[in-house]
Formats: structure tokens, sequence, C-alpha cells
């Protein structure tokens, strides 16, 4: 399959070396309004390739998408230190307008996989504007806010991170809900195994690991300006899915016709991800907190994309 990265910046050039990496994919192609930068990523990632894989990663322009089976979008502005994904919306909503055409006219058959801040929202953006199913334009979401609650609750309990079964659900951003009521260890309730191995969930324990989920993207720009290794990665893994046909289930964003009282709005709910793209949702079984979490998280998207003119 061909991949298309458009936005050769952090995230888009940590996706393709993680592709490269995973080497699932037979070509990669960075496509940025910087062409100089997109070849030099093309140039670094590929100089990666013979440890590993085959890949062919170039640099070009829209017209090099042609065939692509994914088109990753992660074009546009990032956060500045303090500053909230929500606040990214009009300036990305911009960069969208010019690029979601441009990709489509030569790969009319992608599927669309958006990486750009506030994701939910410019996966919302992006549906409208392309006028595909919504199945097949799909938000990375919580997919990273995912992997970190499950390593902070693998390093608590002293286990691996991939025997953690646990899912944030709704907005990739303040308002996300971490699903604990319905997150597992192997195949044993978080709370029966915390007690178990003698490692109890506190009301601290939690709260420290709900902070260091909310909290760090926020801490990693403070730190070194931008996040991009655990998206990149998450990214590769959403490609893996829909390229061999995995049926895996992630937490991934795409237009959702109802949640909680909400119509029409794009976040995360658990899904099956396979070669067609979103295959089915999976509503959880929350507790009566976490429902009305979700709910707000729902609502307060919903006002924001009611926001945006196209
Ligand atoms: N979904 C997630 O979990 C995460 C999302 N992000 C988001 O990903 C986006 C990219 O972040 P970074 O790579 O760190 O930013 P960056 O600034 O390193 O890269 C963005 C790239 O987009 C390019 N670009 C801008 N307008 C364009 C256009 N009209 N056409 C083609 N290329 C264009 C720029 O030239 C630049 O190379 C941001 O919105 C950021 O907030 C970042 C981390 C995690
Ligand atoms: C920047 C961002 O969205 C993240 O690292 O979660």
């Amino acid at each position: 399959m061909k991949v298309g990265i458009v936005g050769a910046g952090m995230v888009g050039s940590s996706a393709g070396y993680a592709l490269a990496m995973l080497g699932i994919v037979s070509d990669i192609v960075l496509v940025d309004r910087n062409a100089a930068l997109a070849l030099a990523q093309a140039e670094d990632i590929s100089h990666a390739v013979p440890f590993v894989s085959a890949t062919t990663v170039i640099a070009g322009d829209y017209a090099e998408l042609a065939g692509a089976g994914v088109v990753i979008l992660a074009a546009g502005v990032s956060q500045k230190p303090g500053e909230t994904r929500l606040e990214l919306l009009e300036r990305n909503a911009a960069v969208f307008r010019d690029v979601v055409g441009e990709v489509l006219r030569v790969a009319p058959d992608a599927i669309l996989l958006i990486a750009s801040n506030p994701v939910d929202i410019m996966t919302q953006v992006a549906t409208r504007l392309s006028g595909l199913p919504p199945q097949r334009v799909i938000g990375s979401g919580t997919i990273l806010d995912s992997a970190r609650f499950r390593s902070l609750i693998g390093r608590h309990l002293g286990i691996s991170p991939q025997s953690v079964h646990a899912y944030v659900l709704g907005e990739h951003g303040d308002s996300e809900v971490l699903g604990w009521s319905n997150a597992r260890a192997g195949s044993v309730s978080l709370k029966s195994f915390a007690e178990q191995i003698g490692s109890p969930l506190t009301e601290d324990v939690r709260q420290s690991i709900d902070e260091g989920v909310r909290n760090a993207a926020y801490k990693i720009i403070n730190g070194k300006g931008a996040t991009y290794y655990g998206i990149g990665a998450g990214l590769a893994r959403i490609v893996k899915a829909i390229a061999q046909d995995q049926r895996d289930v992630l937490s991934v964003s795409i237009v959702t016709p109802h949640i909680v009282d909400v119509e029409d709005v794009a976040l995360s709910v658990p899904r099956i991800v396979g070669a067609g793209g979103v295959i089915a949702d999976l509503i959880p079984e929350l507790d009566v907190s976490e429902y009305a979490a979700l709910g707000r998280s729902a609502a307060l998207l919903k006002e924001r994309v009611e926001s945006i003119t196209l």
C-alpha cells in the first residue's frame, strides 16, 4: 500500500519513520508546502530503511499521492507552550480548506487519517470538506491518550502496558474521559488486579494517573516544544490496522451519529478498524460520572464545530 503524509513536520515525519520501521507499506510519500523540508525528511527516513525494510520513501507534490490507500493529514500549526488544542482551530481549518481537496483530486479512494489538532474537530471538518463517509475519515483521536493511560496503569501495576486494556474517550483534549470503570489488566478488572497484587488504585493514584494523561502534551511541549514520537507510532498503528485488515479495537475519532444526547459529533470511542476504515463502533459500559463526562465532552466539541463555517 502507498501511504501519503501531508505535513512533513515533526508529527508527519515521525509517522513516516514509524511506518518505515514497521515495514508494512510499500511506499511513503511526504508532501509539504515547504518542499525542501519534505525532501530532507524523506531522505533522512529513507536512510533508516535499509536497516529494517524495503519501503520506498519519497517527497513530492500532490500528484505523487495518486493510488494512495491512506493519506495522513498532519499539516498546520501546533500548540505553543500554554496554548490549548482548541485554540488552533481557525488556523488549521484554513489549512484543511486547501489540503483536503488537493488530496481527493488525486487520491479519491484514500482513507483520510487526521492528526492535526484539534483533531476531533479537524476530523469533522475533513469529513464535511471531503464528502466521504465518516468511516473513511478517521481522526487519531484518543489513541495517544489511551496509550498514555495504559502506560501509567502498567507502570503502577508493574505489568506491560500491552496487558492493560483501557481507553480514553471523548475529546483528544482537556475534556477527555478516562474509562476507569471498564479498564482491565489481563482479563481481570483493574480494581481486582490492583488489590490482588497489593497495589490498590487509591484516589491519589487515580488522580495522579488522570493528571499524567490529561496534561502529558502540555508537559512535553514545555520541555521540548512539541510531541511527536507517541503520535507517530499511533498513526502507524492505525495504518497497520487498515493495511493489514487487522480489525483492531482502537480508540479513534469519527463523526458519530449519536453519543449520550449529542448528534453528529466527531470524538473517540473504541472502534473496530480494518481495510475499509472504521467497521463498527463499540460504546463502552460506563459508570454514571464517566457517562456524564462523555456527554459534556461531546457537547463541547459540538459547540465548537458549529462555530466553523466552511
Ligand atoms: N493528534 C494528536 O494526537 C497530535 C496532533 N498534533 C498536531 O499535529 C499537527 C502538526 O504538528 P507538528 O508536526 O508538530 O507541526 P510542524 O510545524 O512541525 O509541522 C507542520 C507542517 O505542516 C506544514 N504545512 C502547513 N500548512 C500547510 C499546507 N497548507 N499544505 C501543506 N503543508 C502545510 C508546515 O510546512 C509544517 O512542515 C499540529 O496541529 C499538532 O497540534 C501533534 C501531536 C499529537
Ligand atoms: C499535542 C497533542 O495533541 C498531544 O501530544 O496529545
